[in-house]
């Protein structure tokens, strides 16, 4: 790990008053393309049957009328017409104000660059393969739109209460990697997840994760990683009970009870837990040696 991932305290030159810059699409090389497409063509073929219905519906918006890193005028223009999202240029991490501020609005940030093609497995900040591989087509579910908006606003809400500690990990085990129950089985729709080549198979598949039946306080509690597979992932069983224990939620009395309770470490199982799967902890165990 390196120190180099930060976020600046004001914009950088060639950036708005809100971080935005413009994507300038003829910027980018063929060889960032190839990365894009090589990363596409991977995640696409593995996915069905692993995704969530949602996910692997909104995956056509990115399907756009030529090949490479999406034009985000174009992917603009389809997300808005579906959910009333746009995409638009960071030049990186942004600071939490100006992520919910975009957020509340139906702007998703993505950054404006893509990882070398010797680095397709691992990034420690997110690019642009994250950013709309992973969450645009989740953006195109009416829902989950509704969801990531409020959220927005709940940023918003939760800096003036300083809660974001507890907020922070609702993004993280859901967004970012969330599972949801369907019929057929446990999906992915967390955007860390479908992204990773690794994980989409490890969070579904390995024997070493707790996946664990969400709930709002116990998520909230959890402390989580970000510097390796994830030791717990959280069951949602759909979007609409996501956006009914949240969006319908006051949290401001429970960030005021969670102020008095422990954190919980990061593969502890606690006593009112629903365990879909009880985890070995085998992959995280043996990576501690
Ligand atoms: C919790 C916090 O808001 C979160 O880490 C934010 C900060 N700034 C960001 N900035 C960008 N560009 N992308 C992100 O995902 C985030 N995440
Ligand atoms: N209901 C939350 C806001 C929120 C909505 C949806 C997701 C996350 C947070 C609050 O009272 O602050
Ligand atoms: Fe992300």
């Amino acid at each position: 790990m390196t120190d180099d991932t930060h976020v600046l305290d004001r914009p950088p030159p060639g950036a708005s008053a809100d971080w935005t810059i413009p994507q300038d699409w003829a910027h980018f090389s063929q060889e960032e393309h190839h990365v894009w497409d090589t990363l596409f063509a991977r995640q696409a073929k593995l996915l069905p049957g692993r995704a969530s219905d949602a996910y692997l519906r909104g995956l056509d918006v990115l399907k756009l009328s030529k090949p490479g890193i999406p034009d985000f005028e174009e992917l603009s223009d389809r997300l808005m017409k579906l959910t009333g999202w746009q995409v638009v240029a960071v030049p990186g991490l942004v600071p939490d104000d100006v992520f919910f501020d975009h957020m509340a609005n139906r702007r998703f940030v993505a950054g404006n660059f893509i990882r070398r093609a010797d680095q397709l497995d691992y990034l420690q900040e997110p690019d642009v393969f994250h950013d709309v591989f992973g969450h645009v087509p989740m953006l195109a579910d009416p829902v989950f739109a509704d969801y990531l908006a409020a959220y927005g606003r709940g940023g918003q809400r939760a800096q003036g209460l300083d809660a974001l500690k507890y907020l922070g990990r609702l993004y993280w085990y859901t967004v970012e990697f969330g599972l949801v129950a369907e019929p057929e089985g446990l999906r992915l729709y967390g955007a860390g997840i479908v992204s990773s080549f690794a994980e989409s198979r490890f969070a579904l598949d390995d024997p070493s994760p707790n996946r664990i039946a969400f709930d709002l306080e116990r998520v909230m509690r959890t402390e989580y990683r970000i510097d390796d597979f994830q030791q717990n992932y959280f069951v949602i069983p759909s979007f609409e009970e996501l956006l009914r224990v949240t969006v319908e939620t006051d949290f401001a009395p429970l960030y005021a009870k969670l102020a008095e309770m422990p954190d919980v470490p990061v593969a502890k199982i606690l006593p009112d837990d629903t365990l879909l799967t009880r985890g070995s902890q085998a992959y995280a165990l043996e990576k501690a040696q």
